[in-house]
């Protein structure tokens, strides 16, 4: 049977020499909800992704996904479980179409964690639909032709998620998906997470608070490591230490 909670950490705790960046967090993301990490530069939610997603060693602590601790898994099984993290727009390699790119991406999830880009054309030209699909989906299909070097920015970002897409993600960690956008961009952007969050778990970490409480279900403010609060956004936007640690950030 599945839980409640996709994702589960426990006492997760990162240390760097001495210093620690992460601290006994225990988060609790609902299946099929969209999560917001947030917090002030340095608070350690890039750290909790990292470790979420293995780039970094817990120094302890449990991280569960579905159910199973996968804490010591490995980074390259991560994703074939079915938690994909969407990378920032270098994930996308530029000279290559928006249907390329998507097929690679396709690629990769039949085939494992090796690109194996010397398949025959015809075995390419098998996963043209569903990368169709894929480009449709995100609004792309209009681009399908074009190298991803010469989308609009917030186009290249739509781009990147029908890439994590294709990786058919339970649980896809989105990394400051707003980052760099103008406003149109970002209502286009947040529509799209929106639609995406449909059949699957959203986790985000996002500096923009109003994409924040538009579009999240539960928010975790993370200060120093450490949980501050969590609730919906209504809670957390009132609660007197938020407003604290958020004072002369420039995120109030
Ligand atoms: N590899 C590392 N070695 C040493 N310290 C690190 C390392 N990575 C992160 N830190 C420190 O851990 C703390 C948390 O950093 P982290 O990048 O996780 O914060 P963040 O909340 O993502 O910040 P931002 O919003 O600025 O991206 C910071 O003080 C940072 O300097």
């Amino acid at each position: 049977m599945q839980g409640e909670n996709i994702l589960e950490t426990r006492n997760l705790t990162k240390e760097f020499k001495g210093f620690i960046a992460v601290k006994d967090v225990n988060l609790q993301v609902r299946r099929g909800s969209i999560h917001a990490l947030i917090g002030p530069n340095g608070a350690g939610k890039t750290t909790v992704f990292n470790l979420l997603t293995k780039f970094l060693i817990p120094s302890g602590g449990q991280i569960l996904f579905n159910g199973n601790d996968i804490t010591r898994v490995k980074p390259a099984d991560i994703a074939r479980r079915g938690l994909v993290r969407s990378f920032q727009i270098s994930a996308v390699f530029p000279h290559l179409t928006c249907l390329e790119n998507v097929r690679v991406a396709l690629q990769k999830r039949l085939r494992g964690d090796s690109f194996d880009f010397w398949r025959s054309e015809t075995t390419l030209r098998a996963l043209d639909g569903q990368a169709d699909d894929l480009l449709d989906q995100v609004n792309l299909a209009a681009y399908r032709d074009i190298p991803a070097v010469e989308l609009p920015y917030g186009r290249k970002r739509a781009l990147e998620i029908a890439t994590t897409l294709a990786l058919e993600p339970e649980l896809m960690l989105l990394d400051e998906p707003m980052a760099g956008m103008g406003h149109e961009d970002i209502d286009h952007t947040a529509a799209l997470i929106r639609k995406v969050s449909a059949d699957r778990t959203i986790l985000m970490v996002e500096h923009n608070l109003s994409v924040v409480s538009d579009l999240s279900d539960k928010i975790t403010v993370l200060r120093r490591g450490e949980i501050l609060a969590e609730g919906p956004y209504a809670v957390v936007s009132k609660d007197p230490q938020v407003m604290e640690a958020y004072m002369g950030t420039g995120h109030a």
